[in-house]
């Protein structure tokens, strides 16, 4: 496993090793071999990020120690936007740190935040998205399926001091639905009157409709038992920025997401445009196109493009409000390689009017 880090390693037995090598820059750190030490990649001198790793940079074994217990222990840590983060081994965090804050000030401003927004951070990894922007938002929802980077994103909120923040340790397609109905359904429940939210009669209707649609679907949902004394306000701007792996959001994750009508805006970060494509085919197909009459049970779906297949699947998307694509920037967080980050944002329509900024 190779971590890449770009300013300093949390064990205090390492940063003595560096100080020893002047201004030594760490781009990696790998803790694969059960017979440790942690080998620690090194290129003195070097300042940036993009060319870091020149085809001679010297690799340096640092022996820390032989006590494994220990070493497993070591973490990386770096900073977003004044932000301390402590990345685990196992954990993902974006190498290209500068260009990070840029992509998720981006998601962030495009998301329109508000002290009263619900902020979904779908797969958080150590919570960067979500720490970063807490303070814009009233509260955070993190989820990520990797357990070590929830343990770091619930670390990095405390070190940061920041307490609106939740983090649920479970895949997406797993929470989810139960997620968005937890928070969700609750102002139908609450005192909060209709009129304070500016919800017409005819569109509380239209919600509960959508609210007896969402108990009948059959998202998987799990219980958990994080608690969190935030989590029975009530939030009028909901949002979600979703981060996944190139596969994409898994289709349990989008009928949720789409399904949930209170959810209106949706910032979509992606390192792969062919899944964001497929992905975004699911979310805007309008359900009456999506239902017309098709080959359902089309048997050609092993050749089909993602693209294809996604709109096939459209077809059995329970009927629901299309979201719209409204613009998509590329960030270019790789420098010098092929690879860039997208953001796109969706949205439907804005019934409550006092959400928009614009
Ligand atoms: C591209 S990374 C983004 C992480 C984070 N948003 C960031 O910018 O640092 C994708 C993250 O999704 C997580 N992940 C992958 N599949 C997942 C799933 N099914 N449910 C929840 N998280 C998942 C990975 O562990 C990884 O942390």
């Amino acid at each position: 496993m190779v971590q890449i880090c770009s300013k300093g390693i949390d064990d205090e037995a390492i940063n003595v090793e560096l100080e020893k090598m002047s201004e030594a820059f760490v781009i990696g750190a790998s803790t694969n071999s059960p017979s440790l030490p942690l080998t620690v990649l090194v290129v003195q001198d070097h300042q940036g990020i993009s060319n870091v790793a020149p085809a001679d940079a010297p690799l340096r074994h640092l022996s820390l120690t032989k006590d494994s217990e220990i070493v497993a222990e070591a973490r990386i840590q770096d900073y977003i936007n004044n932000l301390r983060f402590f990345i685990s081994p196992t954990a993902f965090f974006q190498v290209n740190t500068l260009a990070a804050e840029k992509l998720y000030s981006l998601a962030g401003d495009w998301a329109n935040l508000g002290p009263n927004t619900l902020l979904f951070d779908v797969c958080c990894g150590t919570g960067t998205i979500g720490l970063t922007l807490a303070h814009r938002v009233g509260m955070v929802v993190g989820i990520e399926m990797n357990a070590s980077a929830v343990a770091d994103a619930n670390r990095n909120a405390e070190i940061n001091g920041i307490k609106n923040c939740r983090f649920v340790c479970s895949k997406a397609e797993d929470v989810m639905g139960s997620l968005l109905k937890e928070y969700l359904t609750k102002k139908l429940d609450s005192g909060i009157s209709d009129s304070d939210v500016g919800i017409k009669e005819d569109e509380k209707k239209d919600i509960k409709e959508v609210q007896k649609e969402e108990e009948n679907n059959s998202v998987n949902e799990k219980n958990n038992n994080n608690n969190n004394e935030k989590k029975m306000e009530y939030f009028e701007n909901v949002v979600a920025i979703v981060d996944p792996p190139r596969v994409g959001l898994h289709p349990t994750v989008i009928k949720a997401l789409r399904t949930h009508s209170r959810l209106r805006r949706l910032v979509y970060i992606s390192c792969n445009p062919e899944s964001l494509m497929a992905n975004a085919i699911e979310l805007c197909t309008p359900s009456d196109e999506s239902n017309e009459k098709g080959n359902k049970n089309n048997r050609g779906w092993r050749n089909m493009s993602s693209a294809g297949l996604a709109r096939h699947r459209a077809k059995s998307m329970p009927t629901s409000e299309p979201f719209k694509p409204v613009k998509a920037m590329a960030v270019d967080l790789f420098p010098h390689t092929p690879h860039c980050e997208l953001v796109m944002l969706l949205e439907r329509r804005i019934w409550l009017s006092r959400f928009a900024r614009e």
